[in-house]
This record gives structure tokens, sequence and C-alpha cells, in this order.
């Protein structure tokens, strides 16, 4: 049956890296009989020029209409402060929340193509494969109380919460059991329960989710130590689950193991396996309009929504292996080239890929 696929190229790079993963979607379609309709939409800043409205309610009605949505990027300088492209009501959280995409899967693989990318040695990040299962519509991001209000004495005081249920905190656990079963039996519970009761809590829940998955070897971290761990010996990582903010903050420290934040791809997921995919990164605004985005993150999106949502993983390994093809092929985009050495742009990166798809069918 066809699915259908909301495309969401957002702003900065966004429209850039996500036409490069059309380009991807349109070549499987024609050439290799993926079943697949496209609509795109607008999202974030760009949704806001156009309508007033970071996130139009027929976005989101198309979003929940979809199998799947790919998204690039959202906000940038224009509509700060706090951004209105990411407000929790509206823009990118409300999206993530209006879908129910509560379970962040974010893959940090190391090409060993890119190892002299990494900021780490070689030896120590050689066969680098992490998961980390960020939660994505609770927390921090989304407590209530939140706001900044003005004491009587006239000072203003900045909220915000870390709430989570406990209920918000076993789904979540139990999609990382759950990839962990898949993988090397290893999770990290990442918390800060030396100071948060909330991550207590999520301690607590973790350990009684453990009790179901007896073969997972389950260990438990806190947030500061778990990020020197990752720059200092990551590969004693096999899945690590954590709170939306630690989450978010651990996979851009993580990105830089594999070379760029470039490279790194993400699949969200709701209960019923409906996914938005998307690169880690944000909108970039410091390169945008240059032509010089990598654009693998977002490709490597569109293979775990080949693989997630669209239960066609043939077509996602096409694409992993067009990636490696290409890094092995030494093309590189600026923020994986090595100093001094020739590096190519956003479209040709892409237009690289799709040739090694086709010449690896050929
Ligand atoms: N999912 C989303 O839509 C996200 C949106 N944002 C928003 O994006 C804007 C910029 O945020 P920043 O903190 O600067 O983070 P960022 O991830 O956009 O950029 C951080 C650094 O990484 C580089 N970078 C990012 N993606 C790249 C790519 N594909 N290729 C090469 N270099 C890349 C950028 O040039 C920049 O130097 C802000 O408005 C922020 O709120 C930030 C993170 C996620
Ligand atoms: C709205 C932010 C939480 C976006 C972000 O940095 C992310 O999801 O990685
Ligand atoms: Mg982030």
């Amino acid at each position: 049956m066809t699915k259908k696929i909301l495309i969401l190229p957002g702003d900065g790079i966004g429209p850039e890296i996500v036409a490069e993963a059309v380009k991807l979607l349109d070549c499987l379609r024609a050439d290799f009989g993926l079943e697949i309709e496209t609509e795109t939409a607008l999202v974030g800043g760009a949704a806001y020029d156009d309508c007033g409205s970071p996130l139009p309610e027929s976005t989101l009605d198309l979003a929940k209409a979809a199998d799947a949505v790919l998204l690039g990027a959202v906000g940038g300088p224009k509509w700060e402060p706090l951004e209105i492209a990411l407000r929790p009501e509206k823009g990118l959280l409300g999206l993530r929340a209006g879908l129910g995409l509560f379970a962040n899967l974010r893959p940090a693989i190391l090409y060993p193509q890119l190892a002299e990318a990494s900021t780490l040695k070689p030896e120590v990040v050689s066969g680098l494969d992490i998961m980390i299962v960020r939660e994505l519509t609770g927390g921090i991001y989304f407590g209530q109380p939140r706001g900044v209000e003005t004491l009587a004495s006239g000072e203003r005081r900045g909220i915000n919460t870390l709430v989570y249920t406990e209920s918000e905190i076993e789904r979540i656990c139990r999609v990382a059991f759950e990839a962990a079963m898949r993988r090397g039996k290893r999770l990290c519970s990442v918390d800060k329960a030396n100071v948060l009761e909330c991550t207590e809590l999520w301690r607590e829940v973790a350990i009684r989710v453990g009790r179901d998955y007896p073969e997972v070897e389950l260990s438990h971290m806190y947030v500061d130590n778990a990020a020197m761990q990752l720059v200092r010996a990551p590969k004693q990582f096999d899945v690590m689950v954590t709170t939306n903010m630690f989450g978010d903050i651990l996979s851009d420290a993580a990105a830089m193991l594999t070379g760029s934040i470039g490279m790194l791809p993400s699949a969200s997921l709701n209960a019923d396996n409906q996914g938005m995919y998307e690169p880690i990164h944000g909108s970039a605004p410091d390169i945008a309009g240059k032509g010089v985005a990598n654009p693998l993150a977002t490709l490597l999106s569109v293979a775990m929504m080949l693989r997630y949502s669209l239960a066609a993983p043939e077509h996602a390994e096409r694409i992993e292996q067009a990636v490696s093809k290409v890094l092995d092929r030494g093309l590189r985009t600026g923020d994986i080239a090595s100093p001094g050495t020739e590096t190519v742009g956003t479209a040709a990166m892409g237009d690289a890929v799709l040739e090694a798809i086709r010449a690896a069918a050929a």
C-alpha cells in the first residue's frame, strides 16, 4: 500500500538538506519501486512568517494523517528569544507532543572512514555504535509552571519545571530495554538522582522495568559523569536512556565522536510506531543559504524512516551502504573534512549518494 510522507523543510539549512532527501525518495520511488506519496508543508519560522503560527493546524493535521514525517530543522535568530519556532504549545515541541512522539532514538555510529574527523583518537572511537534513547515529550522542556514572572520586589524570576510521571518514565524505559535486547543487552540509565527527586523516581522506575528484562545489564550514571565518560571512553555504552534535556545535550556531544553533528539521524516514535525523522542538528543559521551543510544526517534519517515506519529495511540498507560508499570515495562536506582537503557542497554530496545507490543496483 502506498505510504504517505509529510515533508517539513523548516528553516535555515532545513530546506537545503531536505531537498537532498526528496531527491533520494524520488529516486527510490522511480527506480526501486518504493510506494510512497509525498506532501510538503510549512513549520517553524517559515510557517510563522506565512500565517502567524509556527505550527499551523493544517500542518499538524497532515502530520497526523501521514505514515511518517521528515523534518529538516526549525528556528533561527529571526524568531528568538524563547523561540517561536520551538515553543511547547506550538512549533517543533508542539508537533512532537501533538503526534505523541515520546521516544527519540539517536544512534551515534562512527563510519570508519571518518575516524580522523572524530574529536577523539581513532583507537578510542573505532567501532563506536551507541543508541541514545531520549524521552521527547516530557521533562523540563514541557513542565509546568514555566515562564518569567515579576516578583513584588520588581525583580524577575524565571521558572521551568522538571516533571515526569511514572508512566512516562516506564514507557521510555521499555523502548530502551527493547532496543538493548536487539543490540548488546547493556543499558545505562542517565539521571541526576543525587539531587533531583524527579530523576530519583526515574532511577526507581528504570530498575522496576528492568525486572522484565533480566537479560539486559542495567547500570545507572549521573549525567555529569555520563558526559565525561562519553568523551573519555564512549565504547563502554551500548544503549543509553535519559530525560528530554539530558538526551538533547548528550546526543550533541556524542555526535562529535562520529565526526560531526551533520552525521547523526534520529527517529521520534509514538506508541503506534508512527514516526517523525530528523537530523539531530538545528537550522545552522551560520551556514544557511551557502549550500555547504552536510545532508548525510538527513539522508540517514530517511533510512531510519524506511526501517521504522515504512517497513522497507532493504531501502534503508541501500542508503546506509551508499553513504559508506561516498565516504570511501573521499567525498567530504566541510564539517567532516580534514583541514586543507577538498570539500563538496550539500547538493554534490546528495547526488553522490544517489549515484552510489544506482551504481550498487546496476
Ligand atoms: N530540531 C530542530 O529543529 C532544532 C533546532 N534548533 C534551532 O536551530 C538554531 C541554531 O541552533 P544552534 O544551537 O546553532 O545548533 P545547530 O545544530 O543548528 O548548529 C550548531 C553548529 O553545528 C553546525 N551544523 C549543524 N548542522 C550541520 C550540518 N548539517 N552540516 C554542517 N554543519 C552543521 C552549525 O553550522 C553550527 O556551527 C536555533 O534557532 C535552535 O533553536 C536547534 C536544535 C534542533
Ligand atoms: C527544541 C529543541 C529541544 C530542539 C533540539 O535541540 C533537539 O531536539 O535536539
Ligand atoms: Mg538538540
